[in-house]
This record gives C-alpha cells, sequence and structure tokens, in this order.
C-alpha cells in the first residue's frame, strides 16, 4: 500500500466525510459501501465522527438544499456541495455558543484544502446565511401539508403521501422524526454461560428488550473484543421477532433462507444451543461476512449453501447431502428497508414509487419457494425489515390464496412500528404446514 500523499496526511474525518458526501451526490453511491472505502487508518472516534457526519448530511440533504437554492441560483460542483450539506448538517445538529461561526470558519477553511480560494469564498456567504436560515426556521405545524414534511424531515414528498395514506398523519409525523434522528448502537448478549460483568455493564446499558444492551459511545475497542470474544453481537432489537416467533427448538435442523450477512443465523443458533443451522444465500460477496458469522457459532453445527432458492429449489442441497425439508424455516427476503431508515439514511433517496411492487413480486416467489422446503406439520417464518402492507400482510395474504400456499395457515404474526416500539420497524408472520 502507498503512503499517504502529504494532502491526505492532513485530511480529518471532517474532511473525508465531505468528500464521501461529494461521491454520494455525484455517483448516488450506497452510504454503506462509500464508508467501506474509508481509509483504515480512521480509527475509534474518528471514524465514528466521520460516519455520524457523513450520515447526518445525507439525512438532512433535502432541508439543506431547500434553503440553498434560494441562496444559489445554481448548486456548486459536487465537491463544494458535499462541504456545504456536512456544514448544514453541524448546523442542524447545533452546539454552544459560537457554534454557528466555527462551522462557518472551519468550512472555509476546509474548502481552501478541499477546492478553491474562490469556492471557500462562496463558502464563507453561503455558509452564514445558512445558518441564519436554519436558526429562524420553524418547526412545521401539526396541519403542516405532506410537501411541507416532506421539505422540514428530508423526505421525498410520494414517500410522505404514501404514509399519511397508509398510517395517518400522526404517526407519519412520528415516523419522520424516528428517521432524522441517529440510531444508537445495540448489542444482543449472546453468552449463555453469564451475563454481562459490572465492569461490561459500564458500557452495555440494558434496554426493555432482553438480552439487548445500548453501547455507550466511546467504548469501541471494548465492543471490538467482546465482538471477537464472541460474547456480543451488534443488532437492533427489531431482529429478535423474527427469531422469537419461530422459536427454534434445542437439536432442531433450521433452515436460515436469505440468510447474508448472517445476524438471524447467529440468533438462532444462540437461541437453539444445540442442533443446526443451515444457511442458504446466493453466491455474491455478502456471502464473505455470513462465513465470518457462521464461524463465530459454536455448539450448533452449521451449513452454508450458495445457491438461488427461486431457481433451483430443493436441488441447492443435493450436493452437500442435506435434507431437503426441514420444521423450522425462516425466510428473511430483501426488501424496501423502510423501517430501517434511521440506520440507512441513503434509502429514502434510492427507493422509486415502483420499488414496492418490484419487491412483493420477488418476495411472493421466495416464500412460495421456501415453503416448499418445509416438513408436514413443520413452520415458516416470513420476515422483513419493511413498514409496508405491500410487502407484509400483502405478501402473505397473496401465497396464502396461492397454489403453493395451499396446506399453509397464519398463525400468528408481529410488527413492528418504531413510533410504537421505539425500535428498528420489522414485520414476521408465523405459517404452519398442515401435519
Ligand atoms: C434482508 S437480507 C437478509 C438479512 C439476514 N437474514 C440477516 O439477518 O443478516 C436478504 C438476503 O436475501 C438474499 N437473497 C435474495 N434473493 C435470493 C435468492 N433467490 N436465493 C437466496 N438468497 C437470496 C440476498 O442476497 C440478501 O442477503
Amino acid at each position: 500500500m502507498n503512503p499517504p500523499t502529504t494532502s491526505e496526511a492532513r485530511l480529518t474525518p471532517w474532511s473525508h466525510a465531505a468528500r464521501l458526501v461529494a461521491r454520494w451526490v455525484e455517483k448516488g453511491e450506497r452510504v454503506d459501501a462509500l464508508l467501506d472505502t474509508m481509509p483504515r487508518t480512521v480509527t475509534g472516534v474518528d471514524r465514528g465522527r466521520c460516519q455520524n457526519l457523513l450520515l447526518g448530511a445525507v439525512r438532512h440533504r433535502g432541508r439543506i438544499e431547500a434553503h440553498l437554492k434560494q441562496l444559489i441560483t445554481l448548486l456548486p460542483r459536487p465537491r463544494v456541495q458535499g462541504i456545504l450539506l456536512v456544514a448544514g448538517f453541524e448546523l442542524i445538529e447545533g452546539g454552544t455558543e459560537g457554534h454557528a461561526a466555527r462551522v462557518g470558519h472551519h468550512a472555509v477553511e476546509q474548502t481552501k484544502l478541499l477546492a478553491s480560494p474562490s469556492e471557500a469564498r462562496l463558502v464563507n456567504a453561503v455558509v452564514r446565511k445558512l445558518a441564519a436560515g436554519l436558526a429562524s426556521e420553524p418547526v412545521p405545524p401539526k396541519e403542516a401539508s405532506a410537501a411541507q414534511l416532506a421539505e422540514y424531515f428530508s423526505h421525498p414528498d410520494w414517500m410522505v403521501k404514501r404514509w399519511i395514506a397508509q398510517y395517518g398523519a400522526d404517526a407519519t409525523r412520528a415516523l419522520l422524526e424516528w428517521n432524522q434522528k441517529p440510531a444508537p448502537v445495540y448489542a444482543r448478549w449472546r453468552n449463555r454461560d453469564r451475563a454481562p460483568s459490572e465492569d461490561e455493564l459500564k458500557w452495555l446499558t440494558p434496554t426493555a428488550w432482553a438480552g439487548f444492551y445500548e453501547v455507550k459511545s466511546g467504548n469501541w475497542a471494548l465492543v471490538e473484543a467482546a465482538l471477537a470474544a464472541g460474547v456480543i453481537y451488534l443488532q437492533d432489537p427489531a431482529t429478535r421477532l423474527a427469531v422469537e416467533l419461530l422459536a427454534p427448538k434445542a437439536g432442531e435442523s433450521v433452515l436460515d433462507m436469505c440468510a447474508a450477512p448472517g445476524g438471524k443465523s447467529l440468533a438462532i443458533a444462540d437461541t437453539l444451543g444445540s442442533g443446526r443451522v443451515v444457511a442458504v444465500d446466493l453466491p455474491t460477496t455478502r456471502v464473505e461476512r455470513l462465513k465470518e458469522n457462521l464461524a463465530r457459532i459454536s455448539g450448533v453445527e452449521t451449513a452454508l449453501v450458495q445457491g438461488d432458492i427461486g431457481v433451483d429449489g430443493a436441488k441447492i442441497f443435493e450436493a452437500q447431502g442435506l435434507p431437503k425439508a426441514y420444521a423450522a424455516v425462516l425466510i428473511d427476503v430483501p426488501c424496501t428497508n423502510t423501517g430501517v431508515m434511521r440506520h440507512r439514511a441513503d434509502v429514502k433517496w434510492r427507493l422509486q414509487v415502483g420499488d414496492y411492487a418490484k419487491h412483493a413480486r420477488q418476495q411472493l416467489g421466495l416464500l412460495t419457494a421456501a415453503a416448499q422446503l418445509v416438513e408436514a406439520g413443520g413452520r415458516i417464518v416470513y420476515s422483513t425489515c419493511s413498514l409496508d402492507e405491500d410487502e407484509n400482510v400483502e405478501v402473505v395474504d397473496a401465497f396464502l390464496k396461492s397454489a403453493g400456499g395451499r396446506g399453509f395457515s397464519l398463525e400468528k404474526s408481529t410488527v413492528s412500528r418504531p413510533w410504537e416500539t421505539g425500535h428498528d420497524g420489522a414485520a414476521a408472520f408465523l405459517l404452519r404446514r398442515k401435519g
């Protein structure tokens, strides 16, 4: 690896964030992929700050841009937009007296480094006015229109209208407010033999959800050590819902369809204690993380199957001599991710109206294929991290009415709406095949 150049060595978490935001603006790269490109030399608190600035700028882009468009006729090149969005987020984030002036001064210095002196003059003028505009902007009133809410809470117009039609005005506003807050980091306690020690409880705060702890910031070295030792896994409390509904029993063989990166495979194995988890996913780069996670499982047998369940069906198990039918199956399908937008701040900007129907078609296909692998009397949990009925109850209803769903009945379902549960959104449906 080449050593960093002098100008790269001068980059701070702030400048890294501004550069990543510029790439996001210019090329629409996914934010999680952008974060992975951050140099490994940026670690600990610095890495956290860069991530916070990047996610904050993406999360608040709509509101900041609405102000910028009143101040400048043409948005500057992406490099400068990145700087303005990060500075805009810092202004929204707020701080102690003199904060706005400090943000402005810092943005100007960064523009000299990352762009040019003439652009630094533009940034100087714009950030001052942006600070004044954001500070004097009132929170939209209760009776605000969808367009006002969309602009202030930085979401696409059509999405806010869709939510108002589905959940009503109050819930929509609660969801918008929810999505605009940075997500806490949660850890699930994995060690079955002991509870967290007093020392561990100094950085793990118990939550309302058994086995889940909020990780206090600034403890990354301890978190990494605990992850490596297999005592914790970082995941939101919402991920427990599907696994609880499946209720894996000691000694069972559980099929985890759509398993990568493996968060639920781990949770299934930790609930089983003994037995087997068969994890299936497409042969893509995502499988590497799945492999790493399966390697963290002990006491439970694991098998990794790479294949397309929709195309190959039960054939994917033949080469590995694995059963073609299971008493317990989880299918955690790809979805719009509308329940996890607080973590995945770019999803709302990527999603298109037509994506819901596209996902629903794929989900029905996957559920139908997975259902064929359930043995008589066995159960399958269909789960998503979407809040949308089209991807949840509608898919399950369509499945039950289809030829593939004959012999299945819906036993139970659970839906987490973040504004009610206080954690990510998710949905899970327990279906049983007649014995
Ligand atoms: C929501 S993610 C699963 C998350 C995972 N269950 C966890 O808890 O970490 C959906 C997964 O479905 C996989 N997938 C999509 N189509 C598939 C198919 N036809 N066969 C197998 N896996 C598929 C994707 O590769 C993706 O990893």
